[in-house]
């Protein structure tokens, strides 16, 4: 191991990273707050302006994938497609399996354009994380409480609010709607053969009923739908600590552009398409597990500086005043400031430990693992 592979895995390293997401963040949102009067005086220049501010806090986290971890991802697609990307409103469909789709997904975002502006059909539980869920009011993503009676409202007039949004955005879906797990599989099996429906072997039974809202809500608003299959080499499936650690992995992504005027109106018909895409979804998948590679030609974009230029510039702006009161800190001498400084930091440590949580699958939600009485209709 190498001295820099050393210095990444160093603590002091994962703490200034965290402290400069932590308060930076912070910061952003405050400022997000400060836009609130902006957004009935001028709703698109808020928009834009919140873009921009959603971009350095998301960006910090595509930095430590791209520049700290020095992750690659390979992009596999069809070259005419590729002259789209980025110059479009499009629904990307994305395999929910590893506890880093979401930071490859940014980074894709980054690397055509959209990454302030992306939005997600989240689940409602991620609005209260601090920072990211917070600011994701300010960008107008989409949350479900993935309870269909409750969500078919909300889900549809969040939808409605973006036909006039001023910037292009990609919106993701996870259809599956909850990571894989075997045990989730294993009942999602279930509920596929009892609508007589192929089991799939690498993912979850998608949900139909979110695809088909988003999909008739955004008709005039996003060109097409992007199918998208991500895997690591090698069998792996890193995570948020693994990058904070400095790990290198390689991320797969197989993209292709359906428009979606190719996708049926009709609810049942749409559901029905949605399986065979998932069933096309799994052969690829079986292709990968087979060959170690996607098909379709290879035309990755590179990365872009703006996540490192962005980060650094927090970095100057945050860790001067932090060294400033380190050093009065340590000349004051007061035990009631350092106590009190070390339980704020105790309590900073907590909260981020909290929010990598959220990103770990054996931590992940119940949805998805009861048994549900099956009827064969
Ligand atoms: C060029 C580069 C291209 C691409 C780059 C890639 C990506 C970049 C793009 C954008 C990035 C943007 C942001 C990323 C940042 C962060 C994102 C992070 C995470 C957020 C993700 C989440 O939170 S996922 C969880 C929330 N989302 C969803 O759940 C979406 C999917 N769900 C649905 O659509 C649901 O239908 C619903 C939520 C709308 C409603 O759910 P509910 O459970 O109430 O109802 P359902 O109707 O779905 O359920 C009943 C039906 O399901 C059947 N059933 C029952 N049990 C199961 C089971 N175990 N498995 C499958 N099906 C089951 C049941 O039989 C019912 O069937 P029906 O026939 O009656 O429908
Ligand atoms: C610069 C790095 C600093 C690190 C600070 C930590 C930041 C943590 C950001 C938290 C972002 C949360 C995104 C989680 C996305 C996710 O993957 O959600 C899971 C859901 O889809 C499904 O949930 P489930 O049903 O539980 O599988």
């Amino acid at each position: 191991m190498g001295l820099w592979q050393v210095l990444k895995s160093q603590f002091l390293c994962h703490l200034i990273i965290c402290y400069v997401f932590l308060v930076s963040g912070l910061i952003i949102n405050v400022v997000q707050i400060c836009t609130l009067p902006l957004w009935l005086l001028n709703k698109q220049l808020a928009r834009r302006i919140n873009v921009r501010l959603g971009y350095c806090v998301s960006s910090q986290m595509v930095a430590a994938l791209e520049w700290w971890s020095g992750t690659e991802c390979t992009l596999y697609t069809e070259p005419e497609s590729y002259q789209l990307y980025g110059k479009e409103n499009a629904i990307v469909v994305l395999n929910h399996r590893f506890e880093l789709d979401f930071l490859c997904g940014w980074t894709f975002c980054e690397r055509f354009g959209v990454l302030g502006s992306s939005k997600v059909l989240a689940k409602k539980e991620l609005s209260y994380v601090p920072i990211i869920g917070w600011m994701w009011y300010f960008l107008e993503i989409v949350f479900c409480k993935r309870k269909w009676e409750e969500d078919r409202r909300t889900v549809a007039e969040s939808l409605q609010n973006l036909h006039d949004y001023p910037e292009n955005f990609w919106f993701l879906l996870f259809c599956e709607g909850t990571r894989f797990t075997p045990k989730k599989h294993q009942i999602s099996m279930q509920v596929a053969e009892s609508k007589g429906l192929p089991k799939l072997k690498y993912h979850l039974l998608p949900r139909t009923k979110g695809f088909w809202v988003t999909v008739q809500n955004l008709r005039g608003t996003a060109a097409a739908v992007y199918d998208s299959s991500l895997n690591f080499r090698n069998n792996q499936t890193p995570t948020l600590r693994d990058i904070l650690n400095g790990k290198k992995y390689h991320a797969d992504l197989y993209v292709r552009r359906i428009p979606l005027e190719a996708i049926p109106e009709d609810e049942a018909e749409c559901a029905a398409w949605l399986h065979k895409l998932y069933q096309e979804k799994d052969s690829f998948q079986e292709h990968y597990t087979q060959t170690g590679r996607f098909p379709g030609p290879i035309v990755t974009p590179p990365r872009r500086p703006w996540p490192l230029i962005n980060w650094l510039f927090w970095a100057c702006l945050l860790l001067y005043p932090l060294g400033l009161f380190l050093a009065q800190l340590i000349s004051s001498g007061s035990t009631l400031t350092i106590v009190a400084s070390v339980v704020l930091c105790s309590a900073a440590s907590f909260g981020v430990r909290w929010m990598i949580g959220q990103t770990e699958i054996n931590r992940g939600s119940s949805y998805g693992n009861k048994e549900v009485p099956l009827n064969n209709n």
